[in-house]
C-alpha cells in the first residue's frame, strides 16, 4: 500500500528527532511522497530548515498541519501533549491521531481528545529511519479495522509493529525506545577498545556495528536462547570465555537490568 495511491496525507505536530526519523523512513521506503507530509514545530525557522532536508511542507501552526493531513503524528514531548491538544482537539475528530509520546496512553488520550476521536499510542525507536525500527503499539486503541490495517502496513514498513497490553507498554517502550542509547554506548565502548588496541575508529565502529546487527538478526532468525548463542562462541580454554568471565565479575547483566529499572521506577 503506497500512501500516494490512497491519497493519505500525514501531518507531524512536533518535528524533532523522532518525527524526522519516521518521515525519513517513510520517504526512504517510498511509502509516501514528501509533498503529502506537513510539519510544524515550536520554532518555525528551524522547522522550515528541517522540512527542506526532506522536501516536506512546514507550517507555522498545528491547525494548518491538521487542515492539510488525514493522519496526525503527535510528536512533542510527553509533558507538552495536553497543552498542545487543548486548542486543536475539535479539529482532530475527523482525523487519525498517532501518538509517539512515551508514557501517554489510551486512557490519557480519552480524557484529552473529543470523544470518538480515532487514536493510537505507539512508541517508536530511532532505527525506524532505515526500516529496522520498532513501533511498540498499544493494543487498546480506537482505530477501526481498516485503519489498523493501514497503520500496520505503513508503520510496519519501518520495522516491527509489536502489539502490547497497556500494563506492559512502559517496559516494552523502554527496551525498544531507550535501549538504542545504551546499545550506542556499547558500540562506542567497543570502538574505544578497538582504537586502544590499534584499529582505526572507523574500522572499530564498523566491525562492532555489524556484529551487533548480526547478533540480533541471528537471534531473530533462529530464536536460539541467548545463553546458547554465547556458549557457541566460547571454546574451552579459548579467548571469548575470558571476556565473559570479566563481564560477569563486573556484573554486566546486573548493570543492564539496573539501567532498565532506573527508567521504570522513575
Ligand atoms: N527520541 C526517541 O528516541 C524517542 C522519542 N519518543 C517520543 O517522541 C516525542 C518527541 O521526542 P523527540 O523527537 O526525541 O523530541 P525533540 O525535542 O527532538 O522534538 C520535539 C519537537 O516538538 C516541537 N514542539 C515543542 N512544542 C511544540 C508546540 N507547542 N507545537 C508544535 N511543536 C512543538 C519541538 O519544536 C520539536 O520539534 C516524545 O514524546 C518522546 O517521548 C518516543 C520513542 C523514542
Ligand atoms: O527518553 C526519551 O525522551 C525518549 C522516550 C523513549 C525513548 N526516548
Amino acid at each position: 500500500m503506497i500512501l500516494k495511491e490512497i491519497g493519505m496525507r500525514i501531518g507531524c505536530i512536533g518535528f524533532g528527532n523522532m518525527a524526522q526519523a519516521i518521515v525519513q523512513g517513510l520517504i526512504k521506503q517510498e511509502k509516501i511522497d514528501p509533498s503529502m507530509i506537513s510539519v510544524c514545530a515550536a520554532h518555525y525557522d528551524r522547522c522550515q530548515q528541517n522540512a527542506k532536508k526532506y522536501g516536506v511542507q512546514a507550517y507555522e501552526s498545528s491547525l494548518e498541519v491538521i487542515q492539510n493531513s488525514d493522519w496526525i503524528l503527535l510528536a512533542v514531548k510527553p509533558y507538552q501533549i495536553s497543552a498542545v491538544l487543548e486548542p486543536i482537539k475539535e479539529e482532530l475528530v475527523s482525523k487519525v491521531v498517532v501518538s509517539i509520546a512515551a508514557g501517554v496512553y489510551f486512557e490519557d488520550y480519552e480524557k484529552m481528545l473529543v470523544s470518538g476521536t480515532h487514536h493510537i499510542s505507539s512508541i517508536p525507536n530511532t532505527p525506524v529511519m532505515i526500516g529496522k525500527g520498532i513501533f511498540v503499539s498499544e493494543s487498546k486503541n480506537s482505530l477501526d479495522e481498516n485503519e489498523v490495517k493501514v497503520f500496520e502496513e505503513v508503520f510496519g514498513s519501518l520495522g516491527l509493529v509489536e502489539w502490547i497490553e497497556t500494563s506492559h507498554l512502559s517496559i516494552a517502550g523502554t527496551i525498544a525506545g531507550c535501549a538504542p542509547a545504551y546499545t550506542a554506548m556499547y558500540l562506542e565502548a567497543l570502538g574505544d577498545a578497538g582504537v586502544k588496541h590499534g584499529l582505526t575508529r572507523a574500522q572499530a565502529y564498523r566491525l562492532a556495528a555489524q556484529m551487533i546487527e548480526g547478533t540480533g538478526s541471528l537471534y531473530l532468525a533462529q530464536g536460539q536462547h541467548p545463553a546458547q548463542m554465547k556458549d557457541a562462541v566460547c571454546s574451552p580454554g579459548g579467548t571469548t570465555i575470558k571476556g565473559v568471565a570479566s563481564l560477569e565479575k563486573n556484573a554486566f547483566r546486573g548493570i543492564v537490568i539496573e539501567a532498565i529499572d532506573s527508567v521504570e521506577t522513575d
